[in-house]
């Protein structure tokens, strides 16, 4: 572990200075492509400026041998595109595969200047991230960046799991944690076989009411990524970056994908993956603080004052902790409102309907 003394300082000569603090730009979904499938990649300049970030996939759901066709096509795509306000990541290839460091050093030095973040998949514990930070600062300090790349950390691995908190604090550079439900499913020897979202067997049933326990008890599905996602969304809180749910697989079943996004909405996290476009809009409506929600927490914060004391409204009780929770909310709308002229006119709408 670095000294804290150093932890800022940068990790080669001639690479860019670490941030001090995690840009805040919305990132209510991140959208995958495959850049070497020409299909998708000819809908990047469509989808640039009106999702938040456009991810460049180089691991999994790329074959084998596409791998390079992937990487060579995320330059191209990365060259040509006016990105406007969405953000430029991209997902490399494990860190134990043969592909990774060629996906790493071509990517930095060809299109380095149009990336914001790289996605590093099952990382295990600090010393990953430790590898990635040392690479990118040569490989930025070559390329005559000035802007340093950040890292994204996947959540999919037992290990990963149970150093998570070492992972979120372990460089500078780290910008956010997602959950990576299917290969944690795995790694865990969980007895699931999908990508995301909840299953039918794991449930709680009420109590019997007679003599005959199959009769009349309710059973409840409940969340099998509870757990995770609130472990993760802690050890994000506590280092400053930022959490968000992975993939939900079941691309068709539109309204599973909004329960799930939004259970991790209301944990902490701050945006999903979107792997199909139908699923751009669900992320965009779920991350997006609702405007009665918006316009509530305007009340509470004006009738506060100072934040200190306690007031009823509505007949619910207000003191400093409600308060807080409300600029929380306050501040994710105003900084989404700030890159989106419909939220913010519906924000105020609602804000104006609850004064009258
Ligand atoms: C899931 C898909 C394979 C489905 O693709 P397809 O069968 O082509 O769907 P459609 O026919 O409905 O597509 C309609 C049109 O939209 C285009 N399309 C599809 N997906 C995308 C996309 N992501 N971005 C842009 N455009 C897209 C199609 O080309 C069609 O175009 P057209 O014919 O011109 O109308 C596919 O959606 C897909 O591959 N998605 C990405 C999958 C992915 O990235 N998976 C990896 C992330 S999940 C993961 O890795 C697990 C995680 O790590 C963990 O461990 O949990
Ligand atoms: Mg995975």
């Amino acid at each position: 572990m670095r000294s804290p003394k150093d932890f800022f300082a940068p990790l080669a000569v001639g690479a860019p200075q670490p941030l001090r603090q995690i840009p805040v730009r919305p990132s209510r979904m991140i959208h995958f492509f495959d850049p070497g499938n020409e299909k998708m990649a000819a809908k990047i300049p469509s989808l640039a400026g009106k999702v938040d970030v456009l991810l460049g996939n180089l691991e999994d759901a790329v074959r084998a041998d596409r791998k390079e066709a992937a990487r060579a096509g995320l330059v191209s795509v990365a060259k040509a595109t006016d990105f406007g306000r969405t953000q430029l990541w991209t997902r490399v290839n494990s860190l134990d595969s043969p592909w990774v460091l060629d996906d790493l050093s071509t990517l930095v030095t060809e299109v380095g200047d149009r990336l914001d973040v790289i996605m590093v998949p099952k990382v295990e514990g600090a010393q990953d991230i430790h590898y990635v930070d040392r690479l990118l600062a040569q490989l930025e300090a070559r390329a005559g960046l000035t802007k340093p790349l950040l890292v994204h950390a996947i959540l999919e691995t037992a290990s990963g799991v149970a150093n998570v908190e070492e992972i979120a604090g372990a460089s500078p550079r780290m910008q956010g944690i997602s959950l990576g439900p299917a290969d944690l499913a795995a790694s865990r020897r969980m007895k699931t076989t999908r990508v995301g979202g909840g299953h039918p067997g794991y449930l709680v049933r009420t109590d019997p009411v007679g003599e005959d326990l199959a009769e009349g008890r309710t059973t409840y599905q409940q969340d099998l990524w509870h757990y995770t996602v609130a472990r993760m969304v802690d050890a994000c809180a506590m280092h400053g970056i930022l959490p968000y749910y992975g993939p939900f697989g079941d691309i068709r079943d539109v309204v599973a994908c909004e329960d799930q996004f939004r259970n991790a909405f209301l944990l902490g996290c701050v945006g999903a993956w979107s792997l199909h476009p139908v699923q751009i809009d669900i992320a965009k409506k779920v991350f997006s603080p609702a405007p009665e929600d918006v316009a509530w927490s305007r009340r509470v914060i004006a009738e506060m004052g100072d934040g200190t004391g306690a007031v009823m409204i509505d007949g619910k009780m207000q003191d400093d902790a409600s308060v807080k929770q409300c600029r929380v909310v306050v501040e994710l709308a105003e900084e989404l409102a700030a890159d989106d002229p419909e939220l913010a006119a519906a924000y105020d709408a609602a804000t104006k309907e609850i004064q009258s």
